[in-house]
């Protein structure tokens, strides 16, 4: 039995078997061979299994996460079936007396590299398509396992060192009772997934991956960041007692679903969620949520081998608007870059991709890939209360070039005689220092905003938010960040526009009353923090909080901050 700490990224307690999803070593050692015969045999066996894995994982996919997931997994096939490819890999093993590992290596990066310079978004796709194949093939020529998460058919925790959305979009909830991960903070993706799935996780842990293997009995204490492996049977029960009592105080909390998020001064906020695909929206109702402060678009981009067309968008953006019945839907226009990659849109490596080309600087740049979402939510806001939010937007003229593209749009779809709702709000994220300092210019021409402390912090701190070696610096109490909260509210209060909190601070116990002191209107977080908000709000009074934020914002460490509320809740 082995015990270790992490950070605690999503509640509940998980007790499963693990589960390693580790990408193996793909390296080989021998170019050449003196038996192209038996190098031609070795590569059409790898090409067989790898047929039927794909085929495997494909029935498998469809069946328990939907058509549209399993989608990518035929374009796979398709590649391991082109007869130019798989030539042109045998001619360089019985012409050139390579390896099979060589060839395939060889033969594979000239296709990527050709499809990845063609002027053509379709062909510059399949370079992402020959890249995973040709993974899979090389790993059956090394004789080693690549994990596969959409094949996962028994209760498992899932043990990695990082998880990336599109591992996480494939894993089914009902096997996957938590992560364990070694690196990641609590706004790292793996978390925010693990909250919208509602499964317990523990990251940053450093070391799991080396302390466990397959099969190991594992315990995760979501609430406080505990992982113990292979633990003893007298601490398999503790956990049980843990678990039924967790169960219990979330049934105390479901009372309060159907109840107003109203403190006890009778001060009224909205508690809504953060979702990332319209699955998601029966936990929101089920939650109690008043609404969607953030629906993360990006991954109706992920997990898939080509962009979304307008119509999959638009069906996906009505679907949600539906499912919410009129209560108020914010919808992110795509936010790629930094952790989040799409393989399939190639784009270039950066050396601090946080600081890079992405979200509404790549959309501005790549509108083709902008309008037909623009199009797809104009189109679908007849359906609901429909509001639209970009991401990222560091400078005024960001937003009014973005806006000014919304506007085209509509006028567009109104001339082809498409019904478009008058009352769409347009209101922008504020992530990034510079917009929370120039909140008053902003405020003047947005219907509102939404803090994304996720980024605001790492970028006032100068702490990558991944990165648990500078975790003591992702400070969400530190006074900078809330002096820069207050000073957006501030602004957007005086002409009259409201402000809403989408990043993992909003669902915080501590920071809580601090955000209600300040004024906030509008509170995002995952489904599973809602009711738990709710009942801690209903127990507040705004007219107290108003003091300790007042005194918090003097003050000169997050300590001091921490301190403060910690004796004010009591
Ligand atoms: C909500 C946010 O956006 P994301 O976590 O998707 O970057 C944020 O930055 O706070
Ligand atoms: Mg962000």
């Amino acid at each position: 039995m082995k015990k270790i700490t992490g950070i605690p990224a999503s509640n509940g307690i998980a007790m499963a078997k693990v589960y390693h999803l580790i990408e193996p070593d793909l390296t080989y050692d021998q170019t050449n061979t003196n038996n192209p015969y038996d190098e031609v045999h070795r590569l059409n066996d790898a090409l067989h299994v790898t047929k039927e894995d794909l085929q495997a994982i494909r029935t498998h996919t469809e069946n328990t996460l939907g058509i549209e997931h399993a989608e990518i997994f035929s374009a796979h096939l398709l590649v391991l079936e082109d007869p130019e490819f798989i030539k042109q890999i045998k001619d360089k093993i019985t012409e050139d007396h390579l390896s099979a590992e060589a060839a395939l290596d060889e033969v594979s990066k000239f296709f990527m590299n050709l499809f990845e310079n063609m002027d053509n978004e379709y062909m510059r796709e399949r370079a992402a398509d020959i890249k995973d194949v040709s993974k899979r093939v090389m790993a059956h020529l090394l004789g080693v396992t690549l994990p596969n998460p959409a094949l996962i058919n028994e209760e498992v925790i899932v043990v990695a060192h990082d998880l990336t959305p599109s591992h996480t979009a494939q894993l089914n909830r009902k096997y996957v009772k938590g992560f364990a991960t070694n690196i990641g903070g609590k706004t790292s993706h793996s978390a925010i997934m693990a909250r919208s799935l509602e499964i317990p996780a523990v990251v940053g842990t450093k070391e799991i991956t080396a302390l466990t293997k397959q099969g190991d009995c594992l315990i995760i204490d979501g609430n406080n960041g505990q992982v113990i492996i292979n633990p003893s049977n007298e601490l398999k029960e503790i956990y049980k007692e843990k678990q039924i009592a967790f169960k219990k105080q979330k049934q105390i909390w479901s009372t309060l679903k159907n109840e107003q998020s109203i403190s006890k001064d009778g001060i009224q906020v909205e508690l809504a969620a953060n979702i990332g695909s319209p699955d998601d929206v029966r936990a929101v109702l089920e939650n109690g949520g008043e609404g969607i402060g953030l629906y993360r678009t990006e991954f109706l981009f992920m997990g898939k081998s080509t962009l979304p067309s307008e119509d999959e968008q638009y069906k996906a953006y009505k679907t949600v608007l539906e499912a919410m019945n009129g209560k108020p839907v914010i919808v992110r226009t795509l936010d790629i870059g930094g952790d989040k990659e799409i393989d399939y849109l190639q784009l270039p490596e950066e050396m601090n991709p946080f600081l890079g080309f992405r979200a509404i600087r790549f959309c501005l740049e790549n509108e083709h890939i902008f309008r037909p979402q623009l199009r797809a939510l104009l189109r679908a806001s007849v359906h609901g209360n429909l509001k639209i939010m970009f991401p990222m937007v560091a400078a005024l003229e960001e937003f009014r070039q973005a806006k000014g593209i919304l506007l085209e749009e509509k006028n567009a779809l109104q001339d082809e005689g498409v019904i478009v709702s008058p009352s769409i709000e347009v209101g922008i994220m504020v992530e990034i220092p510079s917009t929370a300092v120039l909140a008053k210019q902003f405020a003047k021409e947005v219907d509102f905003f939404s803090i994304g402390t996720n980024d605001l912090i790492q970028y006032t701190m100068a702490a990558d938010r991944m990165n648990e070696r500078v975790a003591y610096l992702y400070q969400p109490y530190h006074p900078a960040i809330l002096n820069l909260v207050h000073q957006v509210i501030e602004a957007a209060h005086n002409e009259g526009k409201w402000v809403g909190m989408c990043g993992e601070m909003a669902e915080d116990p501590l920071a809580i009353p601090l955000l209600l002191g300040l004024g906030l209107d509008e509170f995002s977080m995952s489904a599973s923090s809602i009711l738990p908000a709710r009942s801690q709000i209903r127990d507040l009074s705004k007219a107290d909080m108003e003091i300790v934020a007042h005194d918090a914002l003097a003050m000169g460490t997050a300590e001091e901050v921490v301190s403060l509320i910690k004796s004010k809740l009591k």
